[in-house]
């Protein structure tokens, strides 16, 4: 275990600092005016997906200016790896989405497969319509469909394996204030 802490305290310490605090707080709020703006008169349902998408919703919905009704779903495709493999739901929501304009709120949109998985999901479900939210989307060519774009974006961050605000390093650095790159990832 101190291994662990060990091991972590020298990736953090050797990582770059892609994005400071102050601008993801940035991000966070203009995303929030956004999408205010844009889902005020909507009624939507919000899903957080767990985990990486916890500090997000969590400072995001302090931000938005209606009524929203706040609910979670967990899909994950990472596990412990800085590679993804398959979906794999752990909990599929419950909320009653007929006819509802969801909002999927997430850290990153990377290749974009867990939040087509999960845009699909809802629409099956019955969701009127499925936006999705996410703070950062990794620049690259690799998405799971061409052109692959969340409806609302905080950052754009270069093709690094990323931690901090959600995201995690093996589990860990969830908690980091600021988005940073592994060395050498
Ligand atoms: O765009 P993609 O390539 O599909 O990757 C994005 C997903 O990867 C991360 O989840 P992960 O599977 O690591 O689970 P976690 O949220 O529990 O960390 C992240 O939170 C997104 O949900
Ligand atoms: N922590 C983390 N999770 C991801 N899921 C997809 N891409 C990433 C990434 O760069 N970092």
């Amino acid at each position: 275990m101190t291994d662990t802490v060990a091991e972590l305290n020298q990736v953090m310490a050797e990582a770059d600092c892609l994005v400071s605090e102050q601008q993801v707080q940035a991000a966070v709020q203009s995303l929030a005016d956004d999408i205010s703006e844009r889902l005020k008169d909507t009624n939507p349902l919000l899903f957080c997906v767990m985990n990486g998408g916890l500090i997000l919703t969590g400072q995001l919905l302090p931000r938005l200016k209606f009524p929203v009704q706040a609910e979670y779903l967990h899909a994950t495709r990472y596990r412990q790896e800085t590679t993804g493999g398959i979906l794999e739901w752990k909990l599929q929501p419950e909320a009653d989405m007929n006819g509802r304009t969801v909002l999927i709120v997430d850290d990153i949109l990377d290749e974009g497969t867990t939040l087509c998985a999960i845009a699909d999901y809802c629409l099956a479900h019955g969701a009127r319509e499925v936006l999705t939210a996410v703070l950062v989307d990794k620049q690259h060519d690799r998405k799971a469909r061409p052109g692959l774009k969340a409806d609302f974006t905080g950052l754009e961050v270069e093709d690094r394996f990323l931690f901090g605000y959600g995201m995690d390093y093996k589990g860990y650095w969830r908690n980091a204030p600021g988005i940073y790159a592994v060395k050498g990832l």
